[in-house]
């Protein structure tokens, strides 16, 4: 049987003074060699098409009205929902562009869930400018969660790459809290909805989750901390009595070499950079950001604005054009 087009993907620039609008244009560029679905964008056609004049790129951007008409110029230009005017120097965020940024997420998150768009993929924004403008959230999980009604607990945040997944349980917060935040609860409830995930979206019939501590040699039996004795261990019992394999608490030093990740599909790790490190240490280049928990496919590089390099042709698009494709795979998935 014939499977049915889906929509357009819907992409967002992000920060239009990041690296996410040069981005977008290479992404274009490189549809047919990454074997992309199509997509459109929900930003600025004024800054697409400085950003291709900055990349000296031919690229062609086109404004549309919808998305049938996205799919139909897909072919031939990078399409455009063009909601913003203005230019924005590369490297020189401004809170006009982090308004921008904003709205632009707030609309695209309404076309996926209208369902005119089969899945959002975010730019990269930066996260002290949107709280100046009062954004919700630490970041773009949080938002687009509570644009779909979930609570923003209940959006977890794992980062994906060819050899390893992790999952920080917690994320966003200053690293003292993160005793405090690590309960039973939590640890239980955002790798359940992990695991349910990664069976729907990537399809791993029974994923094995491996649990690091928190302390150095997992607390060393209770002598270098106890959260392990106290609140970790507890969780994965509660959670293997629940038909979930989830193992652990391991050392999180000897989880991340090829013969620790041979063992597990996804790493549940304690705080931001205990997960963030490893994957981006090993997969910079081609690491994408997947909100779990979500009604709808939500995926974005796993990086940020690159202030510093943008505009200057340093960017690259890997981690964006593994965005596009992971969030066409989880869209198609889902419908089959
Ligand atoms: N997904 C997101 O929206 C996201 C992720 C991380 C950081 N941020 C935000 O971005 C801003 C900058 O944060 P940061 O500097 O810590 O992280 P960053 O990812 O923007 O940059 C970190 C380093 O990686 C480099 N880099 C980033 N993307 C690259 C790419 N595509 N190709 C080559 N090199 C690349 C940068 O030049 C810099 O040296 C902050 O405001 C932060 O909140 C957003
Ligand atoms: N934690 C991610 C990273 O460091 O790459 C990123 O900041 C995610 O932020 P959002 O919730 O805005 O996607």
């Amino acid at each position: 049987m014939i499977a049915r087009p889906l929509p357009p993907l819907v992409a967002t620039m992000g920060d239009p003074a990041g690296v996410g609008p040069e981005l977008l244009v290479r992404a274009w560029e490189n549809r047919h060699a990454a074997n992309l679905p199509p997509f459109f964008v929900v930003g600025s056609a004024s800054v697409l098409r400085d950003a291709a004049r900055q990349l000296d790129s031919d690229a062609p951007i086109v404004a549309v009205d919808n998305a049938d008409e996205a799919v139909e110029h897909f072919a031939t230009a990078l399409p455009v929902l063009d909601l913003a005017s203005g230019s924005y120097a590369p490297g020189c965020p401004t809170r006009e562009g982090a308004i921008i940024a904003r709205d632009t997420l707030a609309h695209a998150c309404d076309l996926v869930l209208a369902g005119t768009a089969s899945g959002l993929v975010t730019g990269p924004i930066a996260k002290a400018a949107m709280q100046e403008i009062g954004f919700a959230g630490p970041g773009q999980t949080e938002f687009v969660a509570q644009a779909c009604g979930v609570a923003p607990a209940d959006a977890v945040m794992m980062l994906a790459g060819p050899s390893l997944r992790v999952l920080p349980l917690t994320v966003h917060v200053a690293l003292e809290q993160v005793p405090q935040m690590l309960d039973r609860q939590l640890i239980e409830r955002r790798i359940t909805i992990a695991a349910a995930a990664l069976s729907r979206d990537f399809g791993i019939d029974r994923p094995r989750i491996a649990v690091a501590g928190l302390n150095p040699h997992a607390g060393e039996q209770g002598q270098l901390g106890q959260q392990e004795v106290t609140t970790i261990a507890p969780a994965i019992a509660t959670l293997r009595a629940a038909g979930i394999d989830a193992t652990g608490p391991f050392a999180a030093d000897t989880m991340f070499h090829a013969a620790g990740r041979a063992r597990y599909d996804l790493a549940a790790c304690m705080y931001h950079d205990q997960a963030l490190i490893p994957l981006k240490a090993l997969h910079f280049d081609e690491g994408v950001n997947v909100t779990l928990g979500l009604p709808i496919v939500r995926t974005s590089p796993d990086h940020g604005t690159a202030f510093s390099i943008a505009g200057l042709r340093k960017a690259s698009a890997g981690p964006t054009l593994a965005a596009l494709k992971m969030a066409g795979e989880i869209a198609r998935r889902r419908t089959a």
